[in-house]
């Protein structure tokens, strides 16, 4: 305790006087009302060690002590504490907090309620989301306006701690800012979770963003979840945005037919519904430098602008209003920071405020009228981020399978490999080998298995200008006529012996060491003899490379001309493989193929080739190894092949 004479008034100056001659610490003179009584006295003491048995202890402090000129201690004996021998030193309680802790447990144990607060307790630390529901959200028959439990904020002006709502077509979209770590993501997994609580897949669509670093990922199994989108996803963005800009599109015919301007009332006026589509994006900032920023930015805005009218929202974190163009920033009202390095930058997010914001996770200034003081929801209870996550995704998962109804279409991907058995097991090829359809490949649009007709088959060209690519291209197509074709009809000339590994695969293999010529002339007669006879013969012959099969074999240019043109009457399906520098030759046989043949594979660009004429001036680009262009009916359509 501090010295008392410091509160004696000035107008005691009997009593300053002698105050002035005190030296101990606690020692006082006590003065009630105005007269000259006053009392000497000592404070009492509670800092002192508790130490309940110290009188049995017999411990008494035998340190003996000098006092030097300048008032100071100086200890003359030597240390008889014994501290210097203790092995464990303890830290015992002060006897005032020992008697606070008593008086504690005696409260509690007689449930004596505390003293009322003229305030309210600060914000807890950790909120979880199941805590601020009154009654468990479930799924509902009736859609309900899209709204979300936030957290709960501070309203000492009102004394109030409200829980945080936001109500989507009543506050707009929702942005929330920080620096990194601050609790951004696990806001926004809240969101998701209790959206997803509150609406069924029939409701609500939802789409995950995900440009930071796969915080989205646990709501990926919910059920109104359509797909997850990063912002390297080169074929799923062009997609997403033509789907997205096509709902747009689609929305705003619906709305002006019923002369309305919003979701609800389209559903008064329609009696029907639509779903709602939330984008939660994560991570704006990671945008920015990747192939896809204007496009998904100009989307993005889009929705910002003309989303909430037609029941598209976006939730969206980034770390700075910066890195948000004005353009987009201007259409959020709804804007939370949680702590930023830079105050300023949190003050230009909510406006003005004085108390100081406190540096914890989850901890921020939420847009009331005010900015006030906010607490984010953490969507499950958890010890650290790997345990929130891990138990969301448990919860994810009941949710996901309590759902049994229709669910959005995630946007429709080619695999990055596509293997000859996964190709092979797609049901749709299943029932094409069925319907008698030799696969073709998978389609890039709509990721749906081509195949075409036996039946009408055309010769086939497969077209390259490398022969690495065209060697790819022709195991491919070789390998589907192996799997739709029975054996015995499939002759292969391998005329680069470089297909020998499928010699016992088809019915009848010849490579260059036994001879094309013998086999190539018999071809030539079996299809003359059918011809008269009106035969079919029902074969598909593949011809591995054509330059080398047109000289090795000896035939003339009019014996191939019209093997040519009788196979299709006779049932024989031919697949022919060459290099595109056989048709710059301009020979008679590429010139005769050149103008007829209207079906094949050409992996290559179409601009850097001239027999098959292109459908589309678009700007090609690079394909890999396993991407091609099929052409058929005079378009040309590119496709994954097998690997
Ligand atoms: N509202 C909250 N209450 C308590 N803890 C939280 C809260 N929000 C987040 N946390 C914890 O803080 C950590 C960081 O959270 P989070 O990843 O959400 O931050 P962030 O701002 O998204 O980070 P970054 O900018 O790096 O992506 C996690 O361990 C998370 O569990």
């Amino acid at each position: 305790m501090q010295n008392l004479k410091s509160s004696i008034p000035d107008t005691v100056t009997f009593m300053e006087m002698y105050a002035a001659e005190i030296t101990q610490t606690g020692r006082a003179y006590l003065q009630v009302g105005n007269n000259e009584v006053y009392e000497l006295f000592q404070a009492a003491w509670s800092g002192a060690d508790y130490q309940p048995d110290k009188d049995e202890l017999g411990i008494e402090d035998h340190t003996i002590y000098l006092i030097n000129d300048l008032g100071q201690y100086e200890v003359l004996n030597q240390d008889l504490s014994g501290l210097d021998l203790a092995e464990d030193i303890k830290e015992v309680p002060t006897e005032l907090e020992a008697i606070v802790s008593q008086i504690q447990l005696l409260t509690e144990s007689q449930q004596i309620a505390p003293v009322p607060q003229p305030w309210l307790p600060p914000l807890p630390d950790k909120i979880v989301l199941d805590e601020l529901y009154k009654n468990q959200p479930h799924w509902q028959e009736r859609k309900l306006p899209l709204e979300v439990i936030l957290g709960k904020v501070d309203l000492p002006s009102k004394q109030l701690q409200q829980i945080a709502t936001h109500i989507y077509p009543v506050d707009g979209h929702l942005a929330v800012f920080s620096s990194p770590g601050m609790g951004k993501t696990t806001l926004l997994q809240s969101v998701g979770l209790d959206l997803a609580r509150r609406n069924t897949p029939e409701q609500l669509h939802i789409y995950l963003l995900d440009f930071g670093t796969n915080g989205l990922l646990p709501l990926l199994a919910l059920p109104q979840v359509a797909d997850i989108i990063y912002p390297d996803d080169e074929e799923k963005i062009p997609k997403f945005v033509t789907r997205i800009s096509e709902e747009i599109r689609r929305r705003k015919t619906l709305f002006a037919d019923y002369r309305v301007a919003s979701l609800e009332n389209f559903e008064k006026a329609s009696g029907d519904t639509l779903p709602s589509i939330m984008f939660i994006i994560d991570s704006y900032e990671g945008l920015k430098g990747s192939k896809y920023e204007d496009l998904l930015e100009k989307m993005i805005t889009t929705i910002s602008r003309d989303g909430a009218g037609l029941g598209m929202y976006l939730t969206l974190s980034t770390r700075r209003l910066g890195t948000l163009k004005a353009a987009l920033h201007t259409n959020i009202r709804a804007k939370i920071t949680f702590k930023q390095t830079d105050e300023t930058e949190a003050k230009g997010i909510v406006g003005k405020y004085t108390v100081p914001m406190e540096e914890k996770v989850g901890r921020g200034m939420l847009k009331h009228e005010d900015p006030e003081v906010f607490q984010a929801s953490i969507p499950v209870n958890g010890q650290d981020a790997f345990d929130i996550n891990e138990n969301l995704k448990e919860i994810v998962k009941q949710l996901d399978v309590s759902w049994t109804g229709l669910r959005p279409d995630r946007i429709p991907v080619v695999p990055d490999i596509l293997t000859v058995e996964n190709f092979l097991e797609m049901p749709d090829i299943k029932t094409s080998i069925q319907n008698m359809e030799l696969p073709i490949g998978l389609e890039f649009e709509e990721v749906k298995a081509i195949s075409v007709s036996i039946n009408h088959l055309k010769p086939f060209l497969v077209l390259s200008d490398k022969d690495t690519v065209r060697l790819f291209a022709t195991t491919h197509i070789l390998q589907m006529v192996i799997h739709s074709i029975e054996k015995e009809r499939i002759t292969l000339f391998d005329s680069t012996n470089e297909f020998i590994n499928f010699s016992m695969d088809v019915g009848r293999y010849i490579n260059l060491e036994q001879g094309l010529t013998k086999e190539a002339f018999e071809l030539k007669n079996a299809i003359l003899q059918a011809r008269k006879k009106r035969n079919q013969l029902n074969k598909f012959v593949i011809i591995t490379d054509l330059q080398t099969f047109l000289s090795e074999s000896q035939l003339s240019d009019n014996d191939f001309a019209m093997m040519y043109e009788e196979s299709q009457k006779v049932g024989v399906h031919f697949i022919f493989s060459a290099h595109k520098n056989f048709f710059m030759a301009s020979t008679t046989i590429s010139k005769y193929i050149k103008e007829r043949v209207d079906i094949g594979i050409i992996a290559q660009k179409m601009g850097d080739q001239t027999v098959f004429t292109r459908s589309s001036f678009a700007r090609e680009e690079n394909f890999n190894i396993d991407e091609v262009y099929f052409h058929y009916k005079d378009i040309q359509t590119k496709i994954k092949i097998t690997k």
